[in-house]
């Protein structure tokens, strides 16, 4: 029987989880997602036919697994309220928050629970996400293994060994969709700039992240490699690439990606850590 799972919050993320697992094949009655407002609930209990509850309480009762997904700065109370009722249970308890650490989340719950810290991304919704995890010492191989069977029915799983590597994870793939969706809109931008149609640059501009993205996963070469053989010798592209190079776009990545990984650790002192 598929394990009991419940999300703490249903915004943005988790219903690119839950939404991800039943696109699947996960069974919709075997998860249950949580908000303070049924109204925020009513339209995904229609779309996804999985169960609700207002009452974080109520909800973790017979959960396998439950799954903190609300913003960072509400999560102590949120933990607070739900204490007793973990701690009646203990449950698997799986963070998606960024910021806030294991033993941090495992103490506001009242001790001695098996956690497990994932950075996931939104393209889970169309099962393309990708999560770094990481468990604290509590955690079994079946638990492991239950937390890996979840996330990678909505994309790719990578474990971290050391705590602290979730902050790069943060950095690639936990905001990184946010970066290539401003490169999308800076490439469709600059093709309504050289006379294209909107709406047909921005299908070109998509179909040629995505065509990139699946050639380069497919392929043996590296993206340097690959990069190289679009390249012409005095040709179009060579021209476009080293004007990215002479703006320093490596630089530029690299500030973008340590300011995002520092912001993970200044939110954890925030958050009082
Ligand atoms: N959006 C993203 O791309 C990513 C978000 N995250 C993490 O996911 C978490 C949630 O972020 P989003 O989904 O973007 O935020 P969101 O604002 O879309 O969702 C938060 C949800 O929590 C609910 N909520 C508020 N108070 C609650 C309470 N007392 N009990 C239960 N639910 C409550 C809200 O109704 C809302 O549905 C954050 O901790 C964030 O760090 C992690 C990776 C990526
Ligand atoms: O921007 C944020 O704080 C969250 C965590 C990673 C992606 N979104």
């Amino acid at each position: 029987m598929a394990s009991q799972v419940t999300f703490i919050g249903a915004g943005n993320m988790a219903s690119a989880i839950f939404g991800g697992m039943i696109e699947g094949g996960y069974p919709a009655t075997a998860i249950t997602a949580t908000s303070p407002s049924d109204e925020h609930l009513a339209p995904l209990r229609q779309r996804y036919g999985i169960r609700t509850e207002t009452d974080n309480t109520k909800a973790v009762a017979n959960a396998d697994v439950v799954v903190l997904a609300v913003k960072p700065q509400i999560m102590r109370d949120v933990c607070a309220a739900m204490r007793d009722a973990i701690q009646a249970r203990k449950p698997l308890i799986v963070s998606v928050a960024a910021g806030l650490g294991a033993d941090t989340l495992e103490t506001w719950l009242g001790g001695e629970l098996a956690v497990i810290r994932c950075m996931p991304n939104t393209p889970s919704l169309v099962g393309a996400g990708a999560s770094g995890l990481y468990a604290n010492s509590r955690v079994s191989d079946a638990q492991r293994q239950l937390a890996t069977g979840l996330l990678e029915a909505v994309g790719l799983v990578e474990w971290v060994d050391e705590e602290s590597l979730l902050e790069a994870v943060t950095a690639i793939s936990g905001s990184g969709p946010a970066y290539f969706f401003l490169f999308f809109e800076a490439l469709e931008a600059a093709g309504v700039r050289l006379g294209l149609p909107a709406a047909s640059a921005r299908r070109l501009a998509l179909q040629t992240a995505y065509g990139a993205a699946r050639m380069a996963q497919q392929s043996d070469k590296d993206p340097a490699t690959l990069k190289q053989n679009v390249m012409s010798p005095g040709g179009t592209t060579e021209r476009a690439i080293h004007s990215f190079e002479a703006a320093e776009l490596r630089r530029i990545v690299e500030e973008a990606t340590e300011a995002c990984a520092a912001r993970a650790r200044e939110m954890a002192r925030e958050l009082g850590q």
